[in-house]
């Protein structure tokens, strides 16, 4: 069997990963694939930058052309990032019968679904695996290792970044902007962070996690976000007097055919195991009706770690060319899309407000949380030094989403309650 050929669209952060393993791990790629593996050529913008790897003179290239249109390429693949030309560049080259593996959830939570279609009219694969937590492989623990149960909730902290700010910040009290800056210098953030910290790198991620985990066309628009940047450190200090540690997670849950997709920061008890993941590292809490706990743990991005994932799924594709299946392994979802509407969304929240420091005023807080029928766990009442104000923290207990947001909409109105200043969604029971 002759050589495979693979051509790079990218060699940043993880092209130049690709590289590296390609080059240093070439004897396990043989055996499993059973012939060499090389790089043929790389798309960059840049011929003259430095990179981490070094290269042939002649391997980078300004004209994508030369990869996608070369017949002695058989695999494309696509780390360069974006969207729109990134989409064309790669239905060109699955129309030129190259398999295509890819790290790109921003690409593939908006055009997933066409680009599927087009591989497997093509009879060519598809693999994305890197676009999801980087190195941990949960989409084929999903579609494969999971293929016989029902999923029915996926919690999960996909974002490196964020993980590495909300780390850093309430555990060394660094500044966001700081953290946010090493985070960049390291690696893991976007090439614009903002949406690492809004959220929407999380959604993406959530979005294939959950159109693969709940067999649903699970598209973007339908998960809610909200990301980090007004975390104070009020928040996390309060988070940590409660028994709680702060973490964006995406939440991804089905009841009956229903089901609701978000990212958001969310307060964990310590004790919960997603609460314990640190720095860039991500993880994936799945439930299945008959596994039950499961979870993957493992980096969510760097260059080596998700490079790993590229590789595994090339080997992928070539396992598939030796039996002769490539393309083959896309099927439709399953299930017409239903998501639940806000009064089927129960949770917990926290919710911290400013209030005029005047006799009487807690006690008509609680009225109106109890006539809004929102009931609460924990209360906490603090004089905000130098004011006439005071501060009033309340976890409350499962509520729907539609009562508490009519709740939120009632306090906002009150002209004893000065502002709401933080509202976090709560999972789990603090051990007492
Ligand atoms: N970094 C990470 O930890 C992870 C990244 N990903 C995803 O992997 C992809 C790549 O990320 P990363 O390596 O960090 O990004 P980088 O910015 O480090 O690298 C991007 C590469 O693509 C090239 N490139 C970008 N746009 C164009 C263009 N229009 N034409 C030609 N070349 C282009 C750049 O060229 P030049 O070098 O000349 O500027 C560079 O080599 C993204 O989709 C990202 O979301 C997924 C998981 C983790
Ligand atoms: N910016 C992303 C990179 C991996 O997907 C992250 O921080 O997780
Ligand atoms: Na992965």
């Amino acid at each position: 069997m002759k050589g495979i050929s693979v051509g790079l669209l990218g060699m940043g952060t993880v092209g130049c990963g690709v590289v590296k393993i390609v080059e240093n791990h070439q004897d396990k790629l043989i055996h499993q694939i059973g012939c060499p593996v090389s790089v043929k050529k790389a798309l960059v913008k840049d011929l003259h930058k430095e990179r981490s790897v070094s290269l042939q003179p002649d391997l980078l290239t300004l004209h994508s052309e030369e990869v996608l249109d070369d017949p002695e390429i058989d695999v494309v693949i696509e780390v360069m990032g974006g969207v729109e030309d990134t989409r064309h560049y790669i239905l060109r080259a699955l129309q030129n019968k190259k398999h295509v593996v890819t790290a790109n959830k921003d690409l593939m939570a908006v055009y997933g679904s066409e680009l599927l279609a087009a591989a497997a009219e093509n009879k060519c694969d598809l693999f994305y695996e890197a676009s999801v937590a980087g190195g941990i492989p949960i989409l084929r623990s999903l579609v494969d290792g999971l293929a016989s149960d029902r999923i029915t909730k996926m919690m999960g902290i996909v974002n490196g970044t964020t993980n590495f700010i909300l780390t850093k910040m309430d555990n060394e009290g660094s500044p966001y902007l700081e953290v946010l800056k090493e985070a960049q210098q390291l690696g893991f953030a976007e090439a614009d962070p903002t949406a690492d910290v809004d959220g929407l790198d999380a959604a993406r991620k959530m979005a294939i996690l959950s159109t693969l985990g709940f067999s649903m066309n699970i598209e973007l628009d339908d998960v809610h976000v909200k990301g980090i940047s007004a975390i104070s450190s009020e928040d996390l200090q309060y988070s940590k007097k409660l028994g709680y540690t702060m973490k964006l997670i995406g939440i991804a849950h089905r009841e009956k055919e229903k089901v609701e997709v978000s990212v958001q920061p969310t307060l964990l008890p310590k004790e919960h195991p997603l609460a314990n993941v640190q720095n860039e590292f991500n993880a994936v809490y799945v439930y299945g009706e008959a596994v039950g706990e499961t979870m993957f743990y493992g980096p969510g991005a760097g260059s080596l770690p998700t490079a790993t994932a590229i590789v595994s799924d090339l080997v992928g594709v070539m396992k598939n060319k030796r039996l002769g299946v490539n393309g083959k392994s896309w099927v439709t979802p399953q299930f017409q899309k239903k998501l639940k509407e806000k009064e089927e969304v129960q949770a917990k929240h926290f919710l911290r407000i400013h209030v005029k420091d005047e006799v009487g005023v807690l006690s008509q807080i609680t009225n109106i949380f109890s006539n809004k029928g929102v009931s609460f766990e924990k209360i906490l009442q603090l004089p905000l030094k130098e004011t006439a104000l005071s501060e009033v923290v309340v976890v409350t207990h499962h509520a729907s989403l539609q009562l508490y947001e009519n709740l939120l909409d009632e306090l906002e109105k009150l002209d004893y309650v000065e502002e709401i200043k933080s509202s976090y969604r709560v999972e789990g029971e603090v051990a007492v």
